[in-house]
C-alpha cells in the first residue's frame, strides 16, 4: 500500500506536563495522520498548576534545528507557538522565507493560563513587523487580539474589526478564538475572516476547568489539515471538531487545569464507524 506523506513542523516551547506546546502539537499531528517535526524554542517546567520555570534555548541552537529540517525534510505546513523574544521571531521569519515555507500558522502565545509570560513585551513589534506579513493563518485568543491590534474587544463586531486589522497587517486568514468570551455561557464561538467574509464557528461550551493547551491543540490541528492539503476554512472547521472532542473528553490530570484529550476525536470517529459498519476513513 502506498504511504501518504503529510509533514508538518512545530516551532514552539516544550511543556513538561504534555498538555500544551510541542507535546500537544506532535500528539495532534500524529492523531491527524501527519508526520510531526519540531524546533524547540524553550524548555518549560510546567504542570497542571502552571509554568514554574522557563529555560530559553540559545538562538544558534534554534537556528540549527530549523536549518536541519529546512535543508532536508520540507514540511508542508509550519506552526509557531511560544517564541520567547524578538530575536527568535526574526530568526523564524528569516528561515521561513529562506526555505519558502508555505502554510505558516501563527498562534501568538503570550500568557499561559496560570499567568506566566511566554513572550517578552518587547517582542510584540517584531511579531507584527516580521511574522504577520508571512502568516497564512493567525489564531489569537481575545486578549492576544486586543494586544496586537490595540483594540478593546467586547462584542462580535469588535472582533470583526480586530480581524480586519490583522488582514491589514498582512495576515491572509484570521481566526479569533472565543474561549475567553465570558458573555456566552452556552457556546464557544470563534470568528474566521479571510479579508472578504466573516464566518462564525460555534461549539457547545463545556463546563470544565481542564482546558490546558486548547489553543496549541487547535492551531496544531489547523496546521495538520493544511499539511493534508485542505483549504484554510475547511482546515479550521475540521480543527474545531478536533478541539471540541478534546475538551469534551479532557483529562482531570493533576490538581489544577488538566490537559485536553488528543485521542477523543479519533475514538469518537471509530465508534461511529463501528456503529455504521463503515471502515473507510474520511478526515
Ligand atoms: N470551555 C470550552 N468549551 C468549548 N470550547 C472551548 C472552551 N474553551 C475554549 N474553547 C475552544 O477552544 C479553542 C481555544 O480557545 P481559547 O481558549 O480562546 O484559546 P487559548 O487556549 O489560546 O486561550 C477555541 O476553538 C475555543 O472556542
Ligand atoms: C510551552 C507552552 N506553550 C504554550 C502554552 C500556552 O498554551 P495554551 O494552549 O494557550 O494553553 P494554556 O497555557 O492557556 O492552558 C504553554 N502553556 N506552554
Amino acid at each position: 500500500m502506498q504511504q501518504t506523506d503529510f509533514r508538518a513542523l512545530t516551532i514552539a516551547g516544550s511543556d513538561s506536563g504534555g498538555g500544551a506546546g510541542i507535546q500537544a502539537d506532535i500528539k495532534t499531528f500524529q492523531e491527524l495522520g501527519v508526520y510531526g517535526m519540531s524546533a524547540i524554542t524553550a524548555v518549560t517546567a510546567q504542570n497542571s498548576l502552571g509554568v514554574h520555570h522557563i529555560h530559553p534555548i540559545p538562538l544558534t541552537i534554534i537556528e540549527q534545528q530549523l536549518h536541519a529540517i529546512g535543508s532536508d525534510m520540507n514540511p508542508a505546513a509550519v506552526k509557531t507557538g511560544m517564541l520567547v523574544d524578538a530575536a527568535t521571531i526574526e530568526l523564524v521569519a528569516t528561515m521561513s522565507k529562506r526555505f519558502r515555507w508555505n502554510n505558516v500558522v501563527v498562534d501568538p502565545v503570550m500568557i499561559a493560563k496560570g499567568g506566566a509570560s511566554l513572550l517578552q513585551q518587547t517582542a510584540l513589534q517584531a511579531l507584527i513587523q516580521h511574522l504577520l506579513p508571512i502568516t497564512t493563518v493567525i489564531t489569537p485568543n481575545i486578549p492576544e487580539a486586543e494586544i496586537l491590534t490595540g483594540l478593546t474587544i467586547n462584542t462580535l463586531k469588535d472582533r470583526e474589526k480586530a480581524a480586519s486589522n490583522f488582514v491589514q497587517m498582512g495576515v491572509t486568514h484570521v481566526l479569533i478564538k472565543g474561549g475567553h468570551d465570558e458573555t456566552n455561557t452556552e457556546h464557544s464561538v470563534d470568528l474566521y475572516y479571510d479579508g472578504q467574509s466573516f464566518h462564525y464557528l460555534s461549539g457547545q461550551r463545556v463546563a470544565t476547568k481542564h482546558t490546558h493547551g486548547t489553543g496549541c491543540t487547535l492551531s496544531a490541528a489547523i496546521t495538520a489539515q493544511l499539511a493534508r492539503q485542505k483549504k484554510p476554512l475547511e482546515a479550521i472547521h475540521k480543527a474545531k471538531k478536533f478541539i471540541q472532542a478534546a475538551i469534551e473528553h479532557a483529562y482531570p490530570i493533576g490538581a489544577g487545569h488538566g490537559p485536553t484529550n488528543h485521542f477523543a476525536y479519533n475514538q469518537m470517529k471509530n465508534k461511529r464507524k463501528t456503529a455504521t459498519g463503515n471502515h473507510i476513513q474520511h478526515l
